[in-house]
């Protein structure tokens, strides 16, 4: 399905180089059929080329030119300026793939003058590991064979969800800023560790394998997360100690804003670029 396509990235950041890394490492493309392309950063290219063997360019047109398929990886607020630069060299069979936050396929096509066919997803920086938990939706003029190519592209890089487009603001609260929300976590529970009297590497082996046991027994288990943390707590016990203190600072009201306004921030990004 991939064989011979050409994949051009337009942006060469954190998000970038994780999708390509997975797509090189899992041989769902070869590093020939990738083109990379940034606004000016020359330095970064030199290390994406060196490192993964793609192709790399400043040559922002040709490189869209010669794509099949169009990834765009920059910034929500540079999406108008990346697209306008650009749409008189593309062409109608041409896919448009974007990881943008907040932006609205309507937009893209807008941008792109036409009929293009646009893709929006919403992948996370576990992509890197190739465990992204991403959702993809289809813009008006996307066809399913197209949805279908996207798909692949992203199981590369960990599951794939397709969702209708309005869900993908929620998405994006939930599991493209998510892994943020552990990381914050695990910040703490490090400090916790070592205030206590642990080395840090004690503390991140500890940590990190809770967290992997924790991941594997939700893929695993029919049980809620209600049921599992009941599960730990022995009556007057230690963890009963701990959620108690959660409870107190109303920890999972907290969580509750913390997607919420995560979400709200994803459909004003949305309306602020919007025009
Ligand atoms: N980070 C995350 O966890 C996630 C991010 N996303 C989305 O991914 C996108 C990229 O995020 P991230 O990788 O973190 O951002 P970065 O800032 O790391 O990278 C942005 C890239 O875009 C390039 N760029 C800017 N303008 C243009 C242009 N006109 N044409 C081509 N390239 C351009 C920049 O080039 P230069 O450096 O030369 O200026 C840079 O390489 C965002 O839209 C974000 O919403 C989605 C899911 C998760
Ligand atoms: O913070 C952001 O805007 C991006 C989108 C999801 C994760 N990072």
């Amino acid at each position: 399905m991939l064989e011979q396509k050409t994949i051009t990235f337009l942006g060469a950041g954190s998000m970038a180089e994780a999708i390509l890394g997975g797509l090189i490492n899992k041989q769902i493309v070869k590093p020939e059929q990738i083109i990379v392309t940034n606004l000016q950063d020359q330095q970064k290219l030199t290390r994406l080329a060196g490192t993964y063997d793609v192709n790399t360019t400043s040559n922002r047109m040709e490189a869209v030119r010669r794509a099949d398929i169009i990834i765009l990886a920059m910034k929500p607020k540079h999406v108008k300026e990346a697209l306008e630069e650009v749409q008189t060299v593309t062409r109608p069979d041409q896919l448009f793939v974007s990881v943008l936050a907040g932006i609205p396929t309507d937009y893209m096509e807008s941008l792109l003058k036409g009929k293009a066919s646009v893709i929006r997803t919403m992948p996370n920086t576990s992509a890197k590991v190739g465990a992204s938990a991403t959702a993809i939706s289809k813009g008006a003029y996307a066809n399913d064979e197209q949805l279908q190519v996207v798909e692949a592209l992203f199981a590369a890089i960990g599951t794939v969800t397709v969702v209708e487009e309005e869900k993908l603001d929620a998405v994006t609260g939930l599991a493209g800023s998510g892994p943020a929300y552990f990381y914050y976590l695990i910040e703490a529970m490090e400090k916790a560790a070592v205030d206590n009297g642990l080395t840090k590497e004690e503390a991140s082996a500890l940590i990190t394998q809770t967290v992997i046991g924790v991941g594997q027994r939700l893929q695993k288990t029919e049980k809620s997360a209600k049921e599992l943390y009941e599960e730990v707590m022995s009556p007057n016990g230690t963890t009963e100690a701990g959620i108690g203190v959660l409870r107190e600072y109303h920890m999972q009201d907290v969580m509750e804003k913390a997607i919420a306004q995560a979400i709200a921030r994803s459909k004003e990004l949305g309306v602020v670029f919007h025009n």
